[in-house]
């Protein structure tokens, strides 16, 4: 009801404050109640004296003269002489706020909080009232909002105040008491008064958590609302695995699945005989197997009849499924082929011409597969490797070449499963969190870099006994802007002498595509055995031989990304190391240098690197394409996010659809997000 309200009917908004309300969003009265605070601060009135060792001070003064204002390229200073509890001269600065000099007049009272300086004797002034400073709003919780030129975070408060007195008893409640009993919410309105009007932070804490409860629960139900709608359409695409199939497929292993891949094996052979399109994303972490998990989904499509693609990032990752696809399942009877933008043309035609006639059960490939010639007979399955460096577009391409077509998504970056449902939408999730037998876990060692001649003699003696080594870098070249750092082309001339004997490769992205495949394919045949390169080698590579990481500045790398480089070793029978130099010192880089050395668990890894550094910094903020809630933080509050779509899943199993979200603006807000969330359909 409140949501229809005009804004205008709250006492006090004419026609001017509804204009600068609408500028911020503001329309209803329902709009200004959810108006959060984005801070708080503390602004108990207290003497100087007693605040200044705190980073924000809140005090009385009065204004002592004329206040002047300075211009300097558009931007203005503006000082005053303040007598602060009638004792203290300060001087008063105001960055920006040019109008308040009418204001400051001689011999005026005024309430300033902001930033002393006890040594200069100034005060950067962030907020000031000319009030009295006997309102309620001198405390140790005064919110601080999103506020305009037009219109002052002060004045909102204001505003939000009043609104609170015409219709706080209003305000509808959103959630069915079960839940709200299930969970202990407070109501809607409490939660409402709570945030504009915190009086402590038990309060604040339970206002946010039903607000974001509340968020996310109506995300949710989108989520699982699409998800209904799609499976509910269906007529049944459904395919029939044979039933000795897992069995004949297992058995024909080298080696015994893990407990997880196992898991996820029989997940995969659920999906693909459920009517709906099997969406599921496979996490592995590194090194955890995803590739047998991917062939035995094609193989369960071939034993159903149809055909699978799987698109990998790059020629060199695409070569390696192929290579172990051909080992894997032609001894079953598969026929499997490859297609990369360097598949000679003629060979190709007859490739595409096999795929087109449905003589072959499935094809490997890169972006090459998107191109139009590629057509199936009957394509059931698209995986797409490492699918995040494939665009939306990209992926949906291959999609369009079946009718609906399974789809399994394998990435390598262990997300907590709230995330990944939050990037991906409605998707299952199938987790490999267990490494195969007889892994030996990487040693893992940070030194300073003045000791890089201690991992230098670590590399020689592994060389000596065959074996081969990484070295990154964080830069191609030396950069002025960053001379102490290491480059990956220095390093590469000043490490060929202590490798001597030893052929010394480099890598790195400004190198055109053929010269790097060239240079990583005689790593990964052995005729070059110390790779120097930037991270370009980070994903999906497959050495076994290769036992030593060492990482220069391991400092300029993100947690996930140095998880992953150490992926790259540790995959053979041999013991195998990574060595992090770095003299970083901040408390930040310790720490996460720390985690890595402490463990070796992706999934723990990557939850540190979330609480850490905030989602956005963990999959670039740009391709997140992580949904922006109100109240919710996908960082804090991921867990919230898992019940809350548990609850939605029950919901829409037993068709209560009650909730359905019924606040206008939070609708039309997560509407939008599921617009722009990358995958769909
Ligand atoms: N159950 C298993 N037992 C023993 N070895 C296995 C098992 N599953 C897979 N492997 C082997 O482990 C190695 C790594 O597997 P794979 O390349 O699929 O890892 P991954 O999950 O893709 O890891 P990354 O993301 O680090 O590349 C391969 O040599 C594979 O043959």
């Amino acid at each position: 009801m409140l949501d229809s309200l005009p804004v205008t009917w709250v006492a006090g908004v004419g026609q001017a404050k509804a204009k600068a309300l609408q500028d911020l969003g503001i329309v209803t009265v329902g709009d200004l109640l959810h108006h959060f605070p984005v801070r708080y601060e503390d602004r108990r009135i207290l003497t100087l004296e007693a605040q200044a060792s705190s980073d924000k001070v809140t005090v009385r003064a009065v204004v002592e003269g004329m206040a002047t204002v300075r211009w300097q390229n558009r931007r203005s200073l503006l000082r005053a002489r303040l007598l602060v509890d009638q004792r203290h001269r300060v001087t008063g600065l105001w960055f920006n706020q040019p109008y308040l000099k009418e204001k400051l007049t001689d011999g005026r009272v005024v309430i300033v909080s902001g930033k002393f300086d006890p040594a200069r004797r100034t005060l950067v002034v962030s907020h000031t009232d000319f009030g009295s400073g006997d309102s309620g709003r001198y405390g140790r919780w005064a919110p601080v909002y999103r506020a305009s030129q037009a219109i002052s975070s002060a004045q909102l408060q204001t505003l939000i105040e009043r609104a609170l007195e015409q219709y706080g008893n209003q305000v509808e409640e959103l959630l069915p008491q079960a839940l709200t009993q299930r969970y202990r919410l407070c109501t809607h309105a409490k939660a409402l008064r709570w945030m504009h009007r915190p009086d402590g932070e038990e309060a604040l804490k339970q206002a946010r958590r039903r607000l974001v409860f509340e968020e996310f629960l109506c995300f949710q139900l989108q989520l699982q609302w699409t998800r209904h709608r799609r499976e509910g359409n269906l007529d049944g695409t459904g395919r029939e695995v044979p039933e000795d199939a897992f069995r004949i497929f297992e058995d024909s292993l080298p080696h015994p699945l893990t407990g997880a891949q196992r898991r996820v094996c029989l997940q995969i052979l659920d999906r693909l005989q459920r009517p709906a399109p099997m969406r599921l994303l496979v996490q592995g972490d590194v090194g955890s197997g995803k590739t047998w998990v991917a062939l035995w989904a094609v193989y369960a499509m071939a034993r159903a009849g149809g055909q699978s693609a799987l698109m990998a990032p790059t020629e060199i990752l695409a070569e390696q499924h192929f290579r172990e696809a051909v080992a894997r399942l032609e001894p079953l009877g598969l026929r499997v082929g490859l297609v990369t933008g360097s598949t000679p043309g003629k060979v190709r035609q007859e490739r595409v011409a096999q795929l087109a006639r449905g003589e072959m059960d499935l094809v490997v490939g890169t972006h090459a597969l998107l191109t139009e010639d590629v057509q199936f007979r009957d394509l059931g399955l698209v995986i797409t490797d490492e699918q995040h460096r494939f665009g939306v577009q990209q992926r949906a391409g291959l999609r369009q070449k079946g009718g609906r077509p399974d789809v399994l998504f394998l990435s390598a970056t262990p997300i907590p499963r709230t995330l990944a449902m939050a990037i991906y939408g409605d998707i299952d999730v199938g987790v490999l969190d267990e490494l195969p037998a007889g892994r030996k876990p990487v040693v893992t060692r940070w030194l300073p870099l003045a000791q890089e001649d201690r991992a230098i003699r670590l590399v020689r003696r592994e060389l000596a006994a065959g074996r081969r080594a990484y070295v990154v870098a964080p830069l191609v070249e030396d950069s002025e802007q960053l001379a102490d750092v290491a480059s990956a082309t220095q390093l590469a001339s000043r490490l060929s002498e202590a490798f001597a004997g030893y052929s010394v490769g480099l890598l790195h992205g400004r190198m055109s595509s053929r010269d790097k495949d060239e240079v990583m394919r005689a790593f990964v045949e052995g005729r070059m055995q110390v790779l120097i390169s930037t991270t370009v080698i980070e994903v999906g590579i497959h050495v076994p031989e290769a036992t030593v990481m060492m990482v220069y500045h391991a400092e300029r790398f993100g947690l996930a990304q140095l998880h992953q480089l150490r992926g790259r070793v540790g995959r053979g029978r041999w013991q195998s190391y990574c060595i992090l130099l770095s003299d970083a010192e901040g408390e930040m880089a310790r720490r996460r240098l720390e985690t890595l050395v402490e463990t070796q668990d992706g999934f723990v890894i990557a939850e540190r690197d979330l609480e850490l550094r905030g989602p956005g910094e963990l999959f670039g903020v740009r391709q997140s394409g992580l949904p922006e809630f109100m109240v919710g933080d996908l960082t804090r509050d991921f867990r919230v996010m898992e019940v809350a779509r548990d609850e939605a899943v029950r919901a829409m199993e037993s068709g209560d659809f009650w909730l359905l979200p019924s606040w206008r603006p939070l609708r039309e807000h997560l509407q939008r997000q599921m617009q722009s969330a990358p995958v769909r359909d």
